[in-house]
C-alpha cells in the first residue's frame, strides 16, 4: 500500500479519497489554489500545497505543478477526484510514466480508447453489448447525417466525438435542421474538447438514464455494484441519484450488470469506472464510459456496503479483489441529494456567498460528504457544490420518508441552495413513483424552445 497519496481535487471528494487513504494507513497531501487557502480539505490532509492562482487552468489543472508537488513531497500516488484532470489520458500517462508515481485511475491506454465515443461503441459492440443505433466511425458530412436520417428515422441525435454529459450533442427532428445542427456540434466538440469529429446516433426521445458501477482489478477480476437511476437531469446536470433504479427488475438489472461486466473486460480496463446505458421500453443500449470516480458512487456504496474509493487504492497498489461477483448484494435503496449554492427559482443559477447558517441532518440512515462549515465563503470559480446528501433506507418508500425528515432539517443560509428543490420533489407524484424520465425536468424547457 502506498506510504503517501496527493489528492489533486477540492472539495468534498478531495475528503472523500483523503478518508479513505487514512483508513489504509496512507499520508495525505492535498493541493490548494489560492481562492481554497481556507478549504476544507485542506484543514483535513497532513500536508498541503499552493499550486497556483484560483483559475482552474493555473492551479488544479496544472500538470506540470501537481507532478512536481508528489515529487517534492515523496507522494507514490496521485488520486484525480472528478473533474478536473480525472478523464485526461496525457496526466495519467504522464502519472504513469514518472518513476515512483503510481496513478490511481484506470490504464492511461483504456482511457483513451473509451474516452473516443465511436471507440467505445466499437469495443462495446464487439463484446457483444447493445449499442444505441448509430455510427462507429465519424460523420464526414451532411449528406452522410441526411442518409442517416433516413435509415434511423428522425429524431437523431449529432454527438461530438470527445464530447459527454450532454455537451456538444445536437437533436435532429427533420432533414431541414442537418446544416445546422452539424455545424454547431462541430463548433462545440472544437471549443469543449478540441475536437471536431462527431457521430450521429438514433434519439431516444424520453430514456432512462441507467449508470452500472464497475471495479477492475489488475489480476483480470471484473465486478459490477449494480446500478444508478440518474434520470433526473436539468440540461445534463444531475440533480438526484439513487440506487437501484426503480425502473429495473432484477432480469434487467443483471442483463445490463453483466453487459457492463463483459464491455469493460474487452477494453483491459482496471480500477474504478462507469458505464452509461439508456434504457426504454425494457431494452439498454450502451452510451458511454467514464473512466473516473463519478460525484454519486456514493449510493452504490450506501447499498452495496464496498468502498469504492478503498478498492480503487488498493486495486491501484495491485491488490486482487476480494470478493466475487455473487458477493455483491443490493440492500436497501439510497438517495443522493446534490446540495449545490444555486437558485432552482432561477433555473440553478450558481449563487456564491457565505453560509451564515449551515446545519446539516444528522443521525440514522444520513451520510454528508461535504467539505464546508458554517461562516465558510462558496465562490463561484469552482462548481457550485456544498456537498451531497445521501440518505440510506430498507426500501425506496422507506428512503423518501427518511429523505423528507433529512431536508426538512438542512438549515443553509447566506446562499440559494438546491434543497427547496429536493423538498418539491419528494412531494412530486412523477417521482415520487419513479416513472420520471431524462425529459421530466426539461420538458417545458422543449415546449419553450
Ligand atoms: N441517442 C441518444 N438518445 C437519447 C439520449 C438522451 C440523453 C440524455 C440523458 C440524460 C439526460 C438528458 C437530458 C436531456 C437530453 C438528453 C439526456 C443523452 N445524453 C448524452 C450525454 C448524457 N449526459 C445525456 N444521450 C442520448 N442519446
Ligand atoms: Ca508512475
Amino acid at each position: 500500500m502506498f506510504d503517501k497519496v496527493l489528492v489533486a481535487n477540492r472539495g468534498e471528494i478531495a475528503v472523500r479519497v483523503m478518508a479513505a487513504c487514512e483508513e489504509l494507513g496512507c499520508e495525505t497531501v492535498a493541493v490548494y489554489s489560492d481562492a481554497d487557502r481556507n478549504g476544507g480539505h485542506v484543514d483535513y490532509a497532513d500536508e498541503a500545497y499552493n499550486v497556483g492562482p484560483p483559475p482552474a487552468s493555473e492551479s488544479y489543472l496544472d500538470q506540470e505543478e501537481l507532478i512536481d508537488v508528489a515529487e517534492r513531497t515523496g507522494a507514490d500516488a496521485i488520486h484525480p477526484g472528478y473533474g478536473f484532470l480525472a478523464e485526461n489520458a496525457d496526466f495519467a500517462r504522464r502519472v504513469e510514466e514518472t518513476p515512483d508515481v503510481t496513478w490511481i485511475g484506470p490504464p492511461s491506454d483504456a482511457m483513451e480508447t473509451l474516452g473516443e465515443k465511436t471507440k467505445a461503441r466499437t469495443v462495446m459492440q464487439d463484446a457483444g453489448v447493445p449499442v444505441v443505433p448509430g455510427t462507429t466511425e465519424p460523420v464526414d458530412d451532411a449528406d452522410e447525417v441526411r442518409a442517416l436520417g433516413e435509415e434511423f428515422g428522425y429524431p437523431i441525435a449529432i454527438k461530438a466525438e470527445g464530447g459527454g454529459g450532454g455537451r456538444g450533442m445536437k437533436i435532429v427532428r427533420s432533414e431541414a435542421e442537418v446544416d445546422d445542427a452539424l455545424e454547431s456540434a462541430r463548433r462545440e466538440g472544437e471549443a469543449y474538447f478540441g475536437n471536431d469529429s462527431v457521430y450521429v446516433e438514433k434519439y431516444l426521445e424520453a430514456p432512462k438514464h441507467i449508470e452500472v458501477q464497475v471495479l477492475a482489478d489488475r489480476h483480470g477480476s471484473v465486478r459490477h455494484l449494480g446500478e444508478r437511476d440518474c434520470s433526473l437531469q436539468r440540461r445534463h446536470q444531475k440533480v438526484i441519484e439513487e440506487a437501484p433504479s426503480p425502473a429495473l427488475d432484477a432480469d434487467l438489472r443483471d442483463e445490463i450488470g453483466e453487459a457492463a461486466r463483459q464491455g469493460v473486460r474487452e477494453a483491459g480496463y482496471t480500477n474504478a469506472g462507469t458505464v452509461e446505458f439508456l434504457v426504454e421500453n425494457g431494452e439498454f443500449y450502451f452510451m458511454e464510459v467514464n473512466t473516473r470516480i463519478q460525484v454519486e458512487h456514493t449510493v452504490s456504496e450506501e447499498v452495496t456496503g464496498i468502498d469504492i474509493v478503498r478498492w480503487q487504492l488498493r486495486v491501484a497498489a495491485g491488490e486482487a479483489l476480494s470478493f466475487a461477483q455473487d458477493d455483491v448484494e443490493i440492500d436497501g435503496h439510497a438517495i443522493e441529494y446534490r446540495i449545490n449554492a444555486e437558485n432552482p427559482a432561477a433555473d440553478f443559477a450558481p449563487t456564491p456567498g457565505q453560509l451564515t447558517t449551515y446545519r446539516p441532518p444528522t443521525s440514522i440512515g444520513i451520510r454528508l460528504d461535504h467539505a464546508v462549515a458554517q461562516g465558510d465563503e462558496i465562490g463561484g470559480d469552482y462548481d457550485s457544490m456544498i456537498g451531497k446528501l445521501i440518505v440510506r433506507g430498507d426500501d425506496r418508500e422507506h428512503c423518501l420518508e427518511r429523505s423528507k425528515r433529512a431536508l426538512e432539517h438542512f438549515a443553509v443560509d447566506g446562499v440559494h441552495t438546491t434543497i427547496p428543490f429536493h423538498r418539491l420533489m419528494l412531494d412530486d407524484e412523477t417521482f415520487v413513483s419513479g416513472d420520471h424520465t431524462t425529459k421530466y425536468l426539461d420538458r417545458e424547457l422543449e415546449a419553450d424552445a
